[in-house]
């Protein structure tokens, strides 16, 4: 599939000419693929009569002899006809049945398949029912009760052989979309508000295509054998038209003593489903975009090439991972000295640009989550992950969620987002934004206010930029989808807004795919897609854990930046307590799915009123910890299903006392602004 950046345009098809010249099977392929339409169009005309007129004297005439004009050259059958007059008349017919039933089974199918892929669910379940419905009749079983039932003509014939082949599409469609369904780049999509059709379009097609046009071209010959069969058996194409698959199964009755007549029309069928086939073949091969930076097509890429030469081919890196293996690999692997040094030097990223706000804004609360619980269901039954968990964030603040892995950060983050996995759901609470409750809208309203009002940056830049399309077409989607602009006017917007996150040459760049971006880039790339809208709140769920300190500085520096010009409220997910002193303005530390401490970063981290904060300042390095052992809490964090009764940490507790095993303590205020989940948070506060 050309990527639509590139679609159209005389230039374009000039590229795709000189590509397929270079491949010498994929120019024969389409050479006979040509020839054989030719034939189609020009060959009943040409052969006239010919090809019906009997000619009883002198059946079964050998081939190879032109004593009796260009007709008798392969032959004739047992009634005299010419093979080869017959052969150029049957071209049409065999095409005008094969070519119909494949484009409309394929288009169906895949249409069918992505939309019940991608939305799963009944849609999934009932598609794939049909599915099977079709397929447990043998096809052309199916087709001789339908054939005999209607009267057999060329469009029946095509009506019922695609109906036959829709579930093979349908089903290679919906395997694929239902795999991208899960991808995160479908997530980052989604909070941009791409939902529906549009994503089917932009980002399951693309992909999922070149699969189903390599099925086509196999499907071909299938559809060809099987008119044959019904056209032996009287019930597809009626004489005195004729097919290739009528010849074969005429001919197949004298195949010992006159070879000829079956031959020939078998070779057609065989030499024009292996061109399709490779054809195919080539396509899929050549919009591959890591196949198409070698080949250098798109407008860019040679100048691309150019400038980078010198550095090695990190293109050819990118070849030698597959599609998905890019899609899911880590986010620091491209990453050289060279892109570093590149990126240290970008504009506005210099450490300590000032940029931070001093989060005291006057502003309401623009993002309250209230009392939120998520639910994982699990074979066993309900496993509670997110219980509870309130916080609030202001325009232009940043809030730091903390916690050690598997304490529910993270779903936290994708239940405000409406990200949650299938498995998991929200069973209650409240998530507010600018006073309006984003788990009671529906589908498409959520989708109105995704973009411009939530967004969401992720930890794995790679798989949350979609590897088929440049990286210029996807930071255009949001201004497509959101602001209606042209391509051209979006494009503009996308080169604008890669040039303010700080990716150099971005007009020549914007034509790259993401694979050839550093890790920082790439986390750039994925921040300017969602600052793209200049969205109320941002949720940056471990934006720099894949990259080097430098990097992890730079990243920061210009989310603060971002924070600061468009007073984006931040929602910062990390482990990193150093990260957060810097960066954030107020923490909320989780524990075991709940918040056990909130409060202004300094006080939370100078006087922590929770042990379990306290445990985790400790067992980070610290210029006081100097030549002290360090400690670390003991033990590890509950799984979901086996949170102990009364408060959660006192089993890695060391202040834990007999009221801890009884009654779990809840947030409750300890000083200014501050709370903690502890009996003795008052305690710890007073201290
Ligand atoms: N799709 C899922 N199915 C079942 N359980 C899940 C799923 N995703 C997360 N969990 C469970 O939910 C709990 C919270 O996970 P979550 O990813 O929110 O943790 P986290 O604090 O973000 O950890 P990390 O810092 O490692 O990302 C974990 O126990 C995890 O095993």
């Amino acid at each position: 599939m050309l990527d639509t950046s590139e679609a159209g345009g005389p230039a374009v098809r000039r590229r795709w000419f000189a590509l397929l010249l270079r491949d010498r099977f994929a120019t024969a392929a389409a050479v006979v693929l040509i020839l054989v339409a030719l034939c189609a169009v020009l060959g009943p005309l040409y052969a006239g009569d010919l090809a019906t007129r009997q000619n009883l004297r002198a059946p079964g005439r050998p081939p190879f002899g032109l004593d009796h004009g260009w007709a008798f050259v392969l032959g004739s059958d047992s009634l005299g006809r010419p093979v080869a007059a017959r052969l150029l008349a049957a071209a049409g017919t065999t095409l005008a049945v094969a070519v119909p039933a494949v484009l409309c089974s394929l288009v169906i199918g895949s249409v069918w398949g992505m939309w019940a892929g991608y939305h799963g669910g009944w849609r999934e379940s009932v598609s794939l029912r049909v599915a099977d419905v079709i397929l447990s009749f043998p096809s052309l079983l199916l087709a001789v009760v339908v054939l005999y039932v209607f009267s057999p003509s060329a469009a029946s014939l095509v009506l019922v052989l695609a109906v036959a082949r829709i579930p093979v599409y349908l089903r290679t469609a919906r395997a694929e979309a239902a795999e991208l369904r899960s991808r995160l780049f479908m997530d980052a999509a989604r909070t941009f508000g791409t939902g529906g059709w549009a994503a089917i379009r932009r980002h399951v097609a693309p992909s999922v295509l070149p699969t189903l046009l390599t099925v086509a071209a196999l499907d071909f010959c299938f559809v060809m054998l099987a008119e044959s069969s019904l056209s032996f058996l009287g019930i597809g194409i009626q004489p005195p038209d004729v097919s290739w698959g009528l010849m074969v199964a005429q001919g197949r009755q004298e195949l010992q003593s006159a070879w000829w007549i079956a031959l020939f029309p078998g070779l057609a069928i065989v030499v024009t489903t292996v061109s399709a086939t490779v054809l195919a073949s080539w396509a899929r091969l050549t919009t591959d975009p890591g196949q198409r930076w070698r080949e250098g097509l798109g407008r860019r890429s040679r100048g691309l090439r150019s400038d980078r030469g010198s550095r090695g081919d990190r293109g050819s890196r990118g070849d030698r991972r597959s599609r998905g293996d890019r899609g899911r690999s880590a986010a620091g692997d491209a990453a050289t000295e060279e892109e570093r040094e590149e990126e240290r030097s970008v504009p506005g990223s210099a450490a300590g640009s000032g940029a931070r706000p001093p989060g005291e804004g006057t502003e309401a609360d623009v993002l309250v989550v209230d009392d939120l619980s998520v639910d994982v269901h699990a074979p066993t039954g309900p496993v509670h992950v997110v219980r509870r968990v309130s916080f609030a964030v202001r325009s232009g603040e940043t809030l730091a969620l903390l916690g050690e892995s598997g304490c529910g950060k993270s779903m936290t983050a994708h239940a405000v987002a409406g990200l949650l996995d299938p498995v998991a759901e929200v069973v209650g609470g409240q998530v507010r934004l600018d006073g309006v409750d984003l788990l009671g809208l529906g589908a498409r309203a959520r989708r109105r206010l995704a973009g411009p009002g939530l967004a969401m940056v992720f930890q794995d830049a790679l798989s949350a930029l979609n590897p088929v399309h440049t990286v210029g077409a996807q930071l255009a989607e949001p201004f497509r989808i959101h602001e209606g602009l042209s391509r051209r006017a979006a494009r503009a917007r996308a080169v604008e807004l890669m040039e303010r996150v700080g990716i150099p040459e971005a007009r020549s760049r914007a034509e790259a795919y993401p694979h050839q971006f550093s890790g920082g880039m790439r986390q750039r790339l994925l921040i300017a897609t969602a600052v793209a809208l200049r969205p109320k709140v941002l949720i940056a769920d471990e934006p720099t854990t894949a990259l080097d300190v430098t990097v992890q500085a730079q990243i920061m520096d210009l989310l603060g930046e971002l924070r600061a010009e468009q007073r984006t409220a931040l929602v910062l997910i990390t482990h990193d307590l150093g990260l957060a002193a810097e960066h954030a303005d107020r923490v909320a530390v989780m524990y075991a799915g709940t918040v056990v401490e909130t409060g202004p970063v300094a006080e939370v981290f100078g006087r922590p009123h929770h042990p379990y904060t306290r445990g985790l300042l400790a067992s980070v390095p610290a210029e006081q910890h100097r030549g002290a052992r360090l400690t670390s809490i003991p033990g590890s964090p509950p799984e979901p299903g086996s949170v102990p009764a009364g408060c959660t940490f006192r089993t890695r507790c060391p202040m834990a006392r007999e009221r801890c095993a009884t009654h779990r303590p809840a947030l409750t205020g300890t000083g200014a602004g501050r709370a903690a989940a502890c009996h003795f948070g008052k305690e710890l506060a007073d201290a």
